[in-house]
């Protein structure tokens, strides 16, 4: 045994670098922090090139209460990228059955035409669940942490919360009054462009794929990986590019350290870690080529799968004829969703804007050459794209595994794989998206801090809102 303590991150995602960063801050500077990386440093967030300028193909929207992404961008010295305003539609296959337009009253008088107040009690469903989740950034600044993902979402909103991840999300806001229409037509297009999945998915996910159809959402100029690789930096990290394949126990007498097996510059190497933190899916369809030793009992098997979801970013004329105008002046629409209708083969096609997005920036109008992402489950046919788009340049794909199969698994998988050995992507399956994993970056953080030096008082802790508000 060493002096110095090493500590291992496996995955360089934003999960993975914000872990990094916070056992930098928790551990202080003595320890050492090696990162490994199979693939590209932000995993799941990544940038395509199209016609000299680069596009997000993969996580692209933050929201503007996601605080841990906010204060990154702020401590890394990047910059906010704010959406440029344009006008979303539904489309059903056939016809658009819901249009926005440039006047607010005018849609807002239409949605209550259309559905009665089922917009106003799901906006404060929203609301409601956005103020509680925001909780947890006064828990982690007062240090407390979670040996469970069940044990963070019941801090934040009591078994209310924990109830959310099991049941679905048309079944709660059935219950809330929400009309069915209004899921139909509204809600199941969104949980389509986000999730790519149905409205069974649970409501936790389901509130928070609502959140990120908010107004108030920006991103990162020059792309949101730029905060993968700052934290590595701040972090004082140390990036090793190879795939980890092995994690082994080892013991000494009763100390135990994990040992890390990856192939350098094509040889095997190996080294000893003190805590070691897995911050990638370990499920069986993601295949992180890691397999766990020396385990005993062995450990088990994470349950479910993750879910494909195909981003197709092309440069070329959009087909407005396709979607009921003839002339493209005329189309007015930026964004369009689609229903959950059977056969329809894409789950939302927009235009899009680049991670550099330089002062005058305009969107391209339908009638000239722009750039469009289309979600859709599978890589879109030849005829598919032709039926999108009248001519393209250029289609660049990205075959996603992109975020849980929601209902593949029963239950959340643990945080907490052996003593000092932590599994990051739990936290996905209660809602998929940057912040959360930033969040289980922290707590992460903190219980093994607080693991290793046995502050358990800090753990699991109940009753946090009185304690916070009466702590210093
Ligand atoms: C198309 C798409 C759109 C999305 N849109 C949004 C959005 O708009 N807003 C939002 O907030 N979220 C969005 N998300 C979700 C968000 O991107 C993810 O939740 C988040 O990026 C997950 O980060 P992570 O670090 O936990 O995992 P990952 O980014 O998957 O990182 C895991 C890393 O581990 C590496 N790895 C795997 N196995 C090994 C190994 N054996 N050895 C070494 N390294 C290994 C991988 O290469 C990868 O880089 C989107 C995701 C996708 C796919
Ligand atoms: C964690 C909380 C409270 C809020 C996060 C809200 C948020 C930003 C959700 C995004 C969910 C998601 C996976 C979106 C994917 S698609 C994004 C976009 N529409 C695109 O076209 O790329």
């Amino acid at each position: 045994m060493g002096l110095e303590r090493h500590e291992a991150v496996v995955g360089a995602g934003i999960g993975g670098t914000a872990t990094a960063h916070f056992l930098r801050q928790h551990f202080g500077p003595e320890v050492r922090i090696d990162v490994f990386e199979r693939g590209s440093v932000g995993g799941r967030l990544a940038t395509v090139t199209v016609n000299h300028q680069d596009y997000e193909s993969g996580g692209s929207i933050i929201h503007s209460l996601n605080l841990h992404m906010q204060d990154f961008v702020q401590q890394l010295g990047l910059k906010y990228r704010k959406s440029v305003a344009g006008k979303t539609a539904v489309f059903n296959g056939d016809e658009f059955i819901l249009e926005e337009t440039d006047w607010y009253l005018l849609d807002l008088f239409r949605l209550w035409w259309r559905y009665g107040i089922s917009f106003i009690r799901l906006q404060m469903w929203v609301e409601e669940i956005m103020e509680k989740f925001m909780r947890i950034y006064k828990y982690q600044a007062h240090g407390y942490a979670f040996s469970s993902v069940e044990e963070l979402l019941h801090s934040l909103g009591g078994s209310g919360f924990i109830n959310m991840t099991r049941r679905s999300l048309s079944e709660s806001l059935l219950e809330l009054g929400v009309s069915q229409r209004f899921i139909d037509e509204v809600i199941a297009p969104i949980m389509r462009v986000n999730y790519g999945q149905n409205i069974s998915i649970p409501a936790f996910v389901g509130a928070v794929s609502l959140a990120g159809a908010q107004a108030n959402l920006w991103a990162v100029e020059g792309g949101n990986k730029l905060v993968c690789s700052g934290l590595l930096k701040l972090a004082k990290a140390n990036l090793i590019r190879s795939p980890v394949a092995t994690i082994t126990l080892r013991s000494t007498g009763d100390y135990q350290q994990y040992e890390l097996t990856y192939n350098s510059q094509n040889e095997k190497s190996s080294e000893l870690y003190d805590i070691v933190v897995v911050a990638t899916p370990l499920q069986q369809n993601i295949n992180s080529g890691i397999s766990f030793q020396g385990f005993e009992p062995q450990l088990s098997e994470i349950a479910g799968s993750y879910h494909q979801t195909v981003a197709s970013i092309i440069h070329g004329y959009l087909n407005c004829s396709y979607f009921g105008f003839p002339d493209p002046k005329l189309f007015p629409f930026s964004s369009i969703l689609t229903t959950d209708t059977p056969g329809l083969f894409f789950n939302s096609a927009a235009s899009v804007c680049p991670v550099n997005i330089t002062s005058g920036f305009r969107r391209k109008q339908p009638q000239e050459a722009g750039v469009y992402k289309v979600f859709s489950p599978k890589p879109l046919e030849k005829s598919e794209l032709k039926t999108l788009f009248k001519s393209y340049y250029s289609v660049q794909v990205t075959d996603w595994l992109a975020y849980p199969h929601y209902g593949s698994s029963q239950g959340l998988p643990p945080v907490v794989l052996h003593e000092n050995l932590y599994f990051l992507n739990g936290m996905e399956w209660a809602g998929s998206a940057m912040e959360m994993s930033s969040v289980a970056a922290k707590n992460i953080a903190l219980l093994a801090y607080h693991r290793w030096n046995r502050q358990l008082e800090m753990i699991d802790q109940k009753e946090l809102m009185h304690k916070v508000k009466t702590e210093l």
